[in-house]
């Protein structure tokens, strides 16, 4: 089974976990200053946090993001991203909302990713990742607590689910509240790389404790993670070019 997501020259899913470092902005301009600092780290991918966009509804603005944020990115694959204040993000949308939002974004045909939330209802991110693909969009189904590390069948039970809605790629990231519950997040990474995942798998733990997550996917089993060029988006993200080098020491022998 072909366990890879190709999106533009960029395959997931095989060799060293790819670097996403997520862009934030709240105009235009300060996005483009942000993915142009991004650009400099080589990243494998950039991330849009659209969550922090003043204008994202506006249907002119937000085309003329995208093919500004194009321009800098080159060949680079863009994952669009509304992060819903549940989800630890910044935009406070309704079920409904966040359909809207989501799909506009899905039409304008101009990310080569979407994420989706899936805490919205099985309805609305099957809808969402059935629309992702009638446009050749490739999904990351997503899940975020914020407060705790869930047990690893669940986690499991998670990530399959997100499988079952035809998501390409399923990501969960969970806070551990103790050192333990970062084994718990890699043992169940460890077995949907084993035994469950028809896909590419994403998973990080968040916060201090949690960095080991995000270093060691290669040998675990997530297969891109989020490193920074000057803001987080979320807790323990380290720097994009640190990133890379312990990625590489780690798969030197
Ligand atoms: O879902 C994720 C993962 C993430 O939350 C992290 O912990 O690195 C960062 C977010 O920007 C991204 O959308």
């Amino acid at each position: 089974m072909d366990k890879t997501v190709q999106v533009r020259d960029l395959v997931i899913g095989e060799g060293r976990p790819k670097i996403c470092i997520p862009v934030m902005g709240s105009t235009t301009e300060t996005l483009k200053e942000a993915a142009g600092h991004a650009m400099k780290k080589h990243p494998d991918l950039i991330e849009w946090r659209a969550d922090y966009f003043a204008d994202i509804e506006n249907e002119e603005v937000r085309r003329q993001a995208f093919d500004e944020l194009r321009e800098i990115l080159g060949e680079v694959p863009l994952l669009f991203t509304i992060r819903t204040r549940r989800e630890g993000g910044e935009a406070d949308l309704s079920a409904d909302q966040y359909l809207k939002v989501v799909s506009d974004a899905i039409r304008d045909e101009k990310a080569d990713l979407v994420d989706v939330e899936i805490s919205h209802g099985d309805d609305i991110a099957f809808m969402l990742i059935s629309l992702a693909h009638e446009f050749g969009i490739k999904t990351i189904a997503s899940s975020h607590d914020f407060s705790q590390t869930p047990k690893k069948e669940q986690i499991i039970m998670t990530l399959c689910k997100m499988q079952e809605l035809e998501a390409d790629i399923p990501k969960m990231a969970v806070m551990p509240q103790r050192e333990r519950d970062v084994l718990v997040l890699l043992d169940a990474t460890l077995s949907m790389k084993e035994l469950h995942a028809q896909t590419p798998v994403i998973t990080m733990a968040m916060g201090r404790n949690g960095v080991v997550s995000r270093l060691s996917g290669e040998v675990f089993g997530s297969a891109v993670t989020f490193g920074t060029a000057g803001a987080q988006s979320a807790p323990g993200q380290i720097d994009a070019e640190e990133l890379r080098k312990i990625l590489e020491l780690l798969a030197v022998v």
